[in-house]
């Protein structure tokens, strides 16, 4: 039986990867179940999961959590804060670390499983995004395994010999990043002037958090996999391509050198990449149902506009750059995705902000965690900067 901890068990991931737990009460436990701030849906989770404990990011819910849990007859034990997060995703309750919390603050969690050596499910691809090769050395010290969750990762992990082997010993040419395109695909800038929060969180082929939803509006999203598909597979910016394929049904690709393209499909539902990864290197059944090719008829694919959607090409930016440019863009991004959902900045300065940030901060060596964690912050100040003097 494994004890899977779910980092982020409210959000979208975090309810498909109970959705496979529940199928698989054999084989899968929630042993840890975390949230934010919303504590009732966590209780909730709580009572229908019976985790032996439950974790509540924001320090000041925990009062509020202990005694839901206590009023709802469960044994779970609560607790508090990111070093809460941090001590049982190394702890003797899991073997199994779901990496499912948005953004940086899943970064922490992340690395301590790696260090722990679990098994570790990344859908955080923030975290990836920010530590790099950090994260890498820390599984490897660990001696822990790392499945990808990300779609596109996960079908390129099935589509490599061996999941993650050196790239220019197994014959690859260059890997091959599906992009929908977003809600916006096919419109220039000028027609996004005046593009909502709700607009933007309105994928057009998959149901995710509203984050990752403005990511995919951007095409932020399809830059920080690339970023996480060079760190995963070793692939350099020159053998990642991204090739826009609004059906959503090829998740990613990998082309070899003896003209061999290997692709991954399937209905856009993340039980596949999450039941793959939970069940590796077995299979087993996830309620998706099977494509039905005759019905689709035909597939599509184009080119991303890279002019319309700049933050695909500032992302491949940072990653020529080396060092911790990344660490910056994702930074800057944070801060600019969380002001468009407030309302305080336009969609199409997000890539203005991300872009000035990068330029005021430029790249320095990576050295370890806690200073790269300075230049989170330092980068998240600048970006603070410059909103206050747009606004
Ligand atoms: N959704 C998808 O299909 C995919 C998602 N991903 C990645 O997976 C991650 C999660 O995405 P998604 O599930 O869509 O996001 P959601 O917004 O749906 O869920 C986020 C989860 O993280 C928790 N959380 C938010 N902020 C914090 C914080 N500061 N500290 C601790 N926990 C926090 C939330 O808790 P609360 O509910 O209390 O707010 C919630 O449980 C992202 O990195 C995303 O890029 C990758 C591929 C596909
Ligand atoms: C489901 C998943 O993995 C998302 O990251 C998805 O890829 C978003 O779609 P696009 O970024 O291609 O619009
Ligand atoms: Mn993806």
């Amino acid at each position: 039986m494994k004890q899977i901890a779910i980092f982020g068990a409210t959000g979208s991931i975090g309810s498909s990867t109970l959705d496979i737990i529940a199928r698989h009460p054999e084989r899968f436990r929630a042993s840890v179940l975390s949230a934010n701030r919303q504590v009732d849906a966590l209780v909730a989770l709580c009572q229908r999961f019976e985790p032996d404990l439950a974790i509540i990011a924001d320090p000041a819910l925990e009062g509020e959590l202990a005694a839901k849990l206590k009023a709802a007859g469960l044994r779970c034990e609560a607790a508090a804060g990111p070093s809460a997060l941090d001590q049982a995703a190394a702890g003797p309750l899991c073997d199994t670390v779901v990496a499912a919390i948005v953004g940086a603050a899943g970064l922490g969690s992340t690395i301590a499983a790696a260090r722990a050596g679990k098994r570790l499910l990344l859908a955080n691809k923030e975290s990836i995004v920010i530590s790099g090769e950090l994260l890498l050395q820390a599984l490897n010290e660990g001696g822990g395994e790392l499945l990808p969750v990300d779609s596109e990762h996960n079908a390129i992990f099935q589509c490599l010999p061996g999941g993650r082997p050196p790239l220019a010993r197994s014959g690859v040419r260059r890997l091959i990043l599906t992009a929908s395109g977003g809600p916006f695909r096919g419109r220039k800038r000028d027609e996004l002037t005046t593009i909502t929060p709700d607009q933007a969180c309105k994928h057009p082929k998959w149901s995710m958090g509203r984050k990752i939803s403005v990511d995919s509006a951007t095409l932020m999203n399809k830059g920080l996999e690339v970023i996480e598909a060079h760190h995963l597979f070793g692939a350099s910016a020159d053998q990642i391509d991204v090739v826009v394929h609004p059906e959503s049904l090829i998740h990613s690709m990998v082309d070899y050198v003896d003209g061999s393209v290997l692709a991954q499909l399937g209905n856009p539902d993340m039980r596949t990449a999450i039941g793959y990864a939970l069940a590796w290197p077995e299979r087993i059944d996830t309620a998706v149902p099977t494509l039905d090719l005759p019905a689709i008829g035909k597939l599509h694919f184009e080119e991303p506009d890279l002019e319309t959607f700049r933050c695909l090409a500032l992302a491949f930016q940072a990653l020529r750059a080396g060092g911790d440019a990344t660490t910056i863009l994702n930074a800057a991004n944070e801060v600019a995705v969380e002001a468009f959902l407030n309302g305080q900045l336009a969609f199409n300065a997000i890539p203005d902000l991300v872009e000035r940030v990068l330029a005021e901060l430029p790249q320095q060596s990576v050295v370890d965690i806690p200073s790269l964690m300075d230049r989170d912050r330092a980068a998240r100040e600048a970006a603070l900067r410059v909103l206050a003097s747009t606004c």
